[in-house]
């Protein structure tokens, strides 16, 4: 996608209002977010005939002060709006409530991103995820995703969830078209995945690789199918370590961005070397040049400063065409791609060149 916009054609008073959302997003977003987390936007969902500040104040036991600076921020943004001085939920604040979507988003900014993200130019300039501090002491997020804080540990397993989830059920009829025998899933993390595979397809056997952290975390959930699991603990980042050979095809879900293009290529290249002759790769991840919407491609565009400052300072969302390249490299052949599955997904197919 060489050509892409996403300002609307605007008059210059609207222009310049579009910009001091900009400008203030980071304040409008912590006042929205405290609204919420005392109660205030649902109080306002719940009353008919809206709220005024001093009903809130009294209700929530908070000062009128300090209702005001929330509700008048919230009312700056569409959130609520407000009538003879009682406040009622906007469309908008409906989303902030209701939406899965933005309600994950929401959390992952806040307990994932907001204080790291004041690091981002230094991690950009050096090449290091110079926020992850704010968070722990580890190289990259993977080697501390378990010992998170527990509210940063589910604002981030339920974001990854999200999106990945969304995507599984419509997927599982592609991958066990050609009735694979063996399926390794790289990056399997808690075994979300493999659980779904395992209950599809009752001969599959399954290889799961990922760091040791997230090992033990899926060898927990998976101990009723032992039998038919197999757990390889590895740090990818390490181009000497092999993958487990003999492998009909080769699941890798939003893992190739956790990595600089170099460890994709050397990914795909021992990717190659486990994979049967007639097996496939099926990489399943999200490309905003691939979405339909706006909406989703700007959710994308925006996780990629995530991976830059807290995640691991090298990696980026990717557009399709580096993956296809990269593949190309190591000896892989895309056979197929469908775009458009769940929320923002695209499937792509790989086998020996
Ligand atoms: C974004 S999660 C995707 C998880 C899952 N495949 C899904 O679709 O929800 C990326 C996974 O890659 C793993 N990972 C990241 N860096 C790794 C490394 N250096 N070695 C092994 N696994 C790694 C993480 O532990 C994590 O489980």
């Amino acid at each position: 996608m060489k050509n892409k916009t996403f300002a609307k054609p605007l008059p210059a008073i609207d222009a310049r209002f579009e910009a001091q959302k900009i400008a203030f997003g980071p304040v409008v977003f912590q006042c929205v977010r405290i609204a919420m987390k005392w109660g205030l936007l649902e109080s306002i969902d719940r009353s008919p005939s809206g709220q005024s500040i001093e009903e809130l104040a009294a209700f929530h036991q908070r000062s009128e002060y300090a209702v005001s600076v929330l509700l008048e921020s919230c009312l700056s943004a569409g959130v609520v709006g407000r009538k003879e001085d009682r406040y009622y939920l906007e469309k908008i604040g409906d989303f902030m409530l209701r939406d899965p979507m933005t309600r994950v988003n929401f959390n992952f900014t806040q307990e994932i991103c907001y204080q790291g993200m004041f690091e981002l130019e230094s991690a950009l300039a050096e090449g290091r995820p110079a926020g992850l501090k704010c968070l722990g002491e580890w190289e990259t997020i993977y080697r501390g995703l378990s010992s998170l804080p527990e509210v940063a540990k589910s604002a981030w397993f339920e974001f990854d969830h999200h999106y990945s989830d969304s995507a599984f059920t419509l997927v599982l009829p592609i991958v066990f078209s050609s009735q694979p025998t063996t399926l390794m899933d790289i990056g399997a993390n808690t075994g979300k995945w493999a659980q779904r595979c395992l209950d599809f397809n009752p001969m599959v056997r399954m290889t799961l690789v990922d760091l040791p952290e997230q090992m033990s975390i899926a060898r927990g959930n998976l101990a009723s199918q032992s039998d038919r699991v197999d757990f390889y603990e590895a740090d990818m980042l390490n181009p000497d370590t092999p993958f487990p050979a003999g492998q009909d095809v080769i699941w890798m879900s939003q893992l190739l961005s956790c990595f600089s293009k170099q460890s994709i290529l050397e990914i795909f290249r021992r990717v190659k070397t486990s994979l049967n002759s007639n097996g496939c790769v099926y990489v399943l991840d999200t490309f905003w040049d691939s979405q339909r919407h706006d909406i989703a491609a700007y959710c994308i565009i925006n996780t990629s400063p995530y991976f830059a400052a807290l995640a691991n300072g090298v990696s980026t969302m990717y557009q399709s065409q580096e993956y296809i390249q990269l593949a190309n490299q190591a000896g892989l052949q895309l056979v197929d791609i469908r775009d458009d599955i769940g929320l923002s997904h695209s499937l792509l197919k790989f086998v020996h060149a």
